[in-house]
């Protein structure tokens, strides 16, 4: 599933789509395994490490053009050595397939080797 949900786009973020239910969402999440699902479903986040802030904000940016190019945009908190990003469909307040795709599109961005 990863594959696929990395490898399909965002739809554009049409009104009037009901949220991912709890069960709707575990089964997208077993594919994007390093991401947690809040309690109220609402969102999926996940905290990258980083050796330093620049490799940190460098990171930050190519998530940014991600989001550009796909039309979603995640929250994004960052510092030294850490980002903090959190995915959630603000049109729907809640979350859908766009949310997954653009986390396993994240975590291609993210490479440990190169990372904190
Ligand atoms: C017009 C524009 O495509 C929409 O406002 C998009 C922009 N990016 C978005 N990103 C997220 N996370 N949720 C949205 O509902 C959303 N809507």
């Amino acid at each position: 599933m990863t594959g696929t949900l990395e490898s399909k786009s965002c739809t554009p973020c049409r009104g009037g789509v009901p949220p991912l239910t709890r069960e709707e969402a575990a089964a997208y999440l077993a594919n994007t395994p390093d991401w947690r699902l809040s309690e109220d479903v609402k969102l999926i986040d996940r905290r990258f490490t980083f050796a330093n802030f620049q490799d940190a904000f460098a990171f930050v940016r190519q998530v940014s053009e991600l989001a550009e190019s796909e039309g979603h945009h995640p929250d994004i908190a960052f510092g030294w050595g850490y980002a903090q990003i959190s995915l959630q469909t603000k049109k729907i307040k809640g979350l859908h397939e766009n949310d997954f795709i653009m986390a396993a599109k994240i975590d291609r961005l993210f490479s440990p080797e190169k990372n904190g």
